[in-house]
């Protein structure tokens, strides 16, 4: 698909046939090994076909040849008998027509043996961290999605788990805390809010040497299946926040795992009807629909986050996006992604400065989340991220003044227009005839002047008083 000649893509990128060689590499295309199901999602004739067509192609065996999976809207399925007569399905806590096409379809394209649906995101880190018992200890990340730092302390402070957050941008980090007691390493890349990139194989192999046994764990939210597939680059567990890329309307909370072990799918599962949060009939239903878009979504979305980034960092701003050749970690993400993604972050130096922009989109919507159509503005310290404490964000280095973009579909031209107007009317740049520029920029490039940038001038405040230059 075009996602792979982006222009953000490396030259040595261009061309390669979406990472599709080794996708499907453990596919039971003939669906033996998955879980028993009347709603196969896998091709009969067993062909694996390119990424973009698997995500809408899929195949049940319904009755009356529905072309749209039927929603099983049922809590309890009747038994032949009294003894031991159980049939597929016998309660949807535990099994649901719906929901095992959903996993099917899912395991097919997160190229996994196994996937499991349940309520949120947060549900299936709290599904995987309910493999841990006391005294084990986990390593993650300094820069975390809020809600995972939140039910990690949780853990750490009620479930007697010992929680190392470290640097997991140098491999080295990781290896130094790890020792027989680590049971697991988690690992986001990019991260949330910083758009920090992990080296997951280096990771995984590093995690494997010191401990046979422990479990690497990558949640994959920021990019989706789409761009990069974890469980391909040494991770034994994905997941991901389906609220976001996968379902991409933001109208529906799923989350998704994907394994290779069975043994680690049947404890999942287990867990899964044990405590009863997975997903149900309709939202299965739901997120398989949105599934079918992703590929056109995703490379709109990351196009338009591509032109986005560069508008930024071409007025002066510091902007983390992995499609960014300024991106410390470039050729890292490449080497594991097939795209940027389309979630972005930049700094003003102000954090007031950061919420005026903000209040000032009218396009944007001041929202959390991500992975939606719609184009949305936010501040991770007092938003997603805002159950980390103030002290923890400062050691953490987390910027109070960071500004989230999580791009969506609209006109790219007319997104630029709105976050113009709010740069200037925020006066978060300096104006002149026919440029603006980021307040400050010329200190964080090393004092290079600008022709356009008239000494001591002083941003515009007004908003129908400044013109807007593209
Ligand atoms: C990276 C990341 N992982 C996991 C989650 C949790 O997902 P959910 O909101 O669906 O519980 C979120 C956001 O909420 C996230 O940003
Ligand atoms: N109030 C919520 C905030 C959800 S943040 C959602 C998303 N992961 C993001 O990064 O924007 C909470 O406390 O969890």
């Amino acid at each position: 698909m075009s996602s792979t000649s982006s222009s953000s893509a490396p030259e040595s990128y261009k061309g390669k046939a979406n990472g599709l060689g080794k996708a499907f590499r453990n596919l039971d295309i003939d669906g033996h090994d998955l879980p028993p199901s009347p709603a196969p999602s896998s091709p009969r004739n067993g062909r694996k076909y390119a990424l973009a067509t698997e995500l809408v192609y899929t195949e049940g065996n319904d009755q009356y040849n529905a072309s749209s999976v039927p929603i099983y809207q049922s809590a309890t399925f009747k038994q032949e008998s009294a003894t031991g007569g159980a049939g597929e399905y016998d309660y949807t806590r535990s099994g649901n027509p719906t929901r095992t096409h959903l996993e099917r379809h899912l395991a097919k394209i997160m190229n996994a043996t196994r996937a499991l649906v349940v309520s949120s995101g947060m549900g299936a880190l709290d599904v995987i961290t309910r493999l841990l018992r006391p005294g084990d200890e986990v390593v993650t990340g300094d820069d975390l999605y809020g809600g995972t730092n939140r039910l990690l302390k949780y853990l750490a402070t009620n479930g007697g788990i010992i929680v190392h957050h470290v640097d997991t941008t140098n491999p080295e980090c990781v290896r130094a805390v790890i020792n027989s007691k680590t049971t697991m390493v988690l690992l986001e890349t990019p991260t949330n809010p910083l758009i920090k990139i992990v080296d997951i194989p280096r990771i995984s192999e590093v995690t494997h040497a010191a401990n046979p046994s422990a479990i690497v764990a990558v949640d994959n939210t920021m990019l989706s299946p789409l761009l990069q597939n974890p469980l391909d680059l040494g991770a034994d567990i994905v997941y991901e926040s389906g609220t976001k890329y996968l379902s991409g309307h933001h109208d529906l909370m799923a989350g998704v795992i994907a394994i290779n072990d069975p043994a680690l799918g049947e404890k999942l599962y287990f867990t899964i009807n044990a405590s009863g949060c997975g997903l149900s009939p309709f939202d299965s239903w739901l997120l398989l629909r949105g599934i079918k878009t992703l590929g056109v979504r995703m490379e709109k979305q990351q196009a338009n986050a591509q032109r986005i980034a560069e508008f930024l960092e071409s007025h002066g701003f510091k902007v983390r996006y992995p499609g960014l050749r300024s991106h410390p970690q470039y050729d890292l993400h490449w080497s594991m992604a097939r795209g940027a993604g389309a979630v972005l972050s930049f700094e003003t130096g102000d954090v007031n400065v950061s919420e005026r922009i903000v209040e000032s989109a009218r396009l944007w919507a001041i929202s959390v989340s991500f992975g939606c159509v719609n184009s949305l503005i936010s501040m991770p310290c007092r938003m997603s991220h805002a159950s980390i404490d103030a002290k923890t964000r400062a050691e953490r280095q987390l910027p109070e003044d960071i500004i989230r973009l999580c791009v969506g579909i609209e006109d790219v031209e007319d997104l630029i227009d709105d976050l113009s107007r709010a740069l200037v009317q925020a006066g978060a740049v300096t104006v002149t005839v026919d440029n603006f520029r980021a307040l400050g920029a010329d200190k964080r490039i090393g004092g290079d002047s600008d022709e356009d940038l008239t000494e001591g001038k002083q941003p515009a405040q007004d908003p129908e008083a400044a013109s807007v230059p593209s």
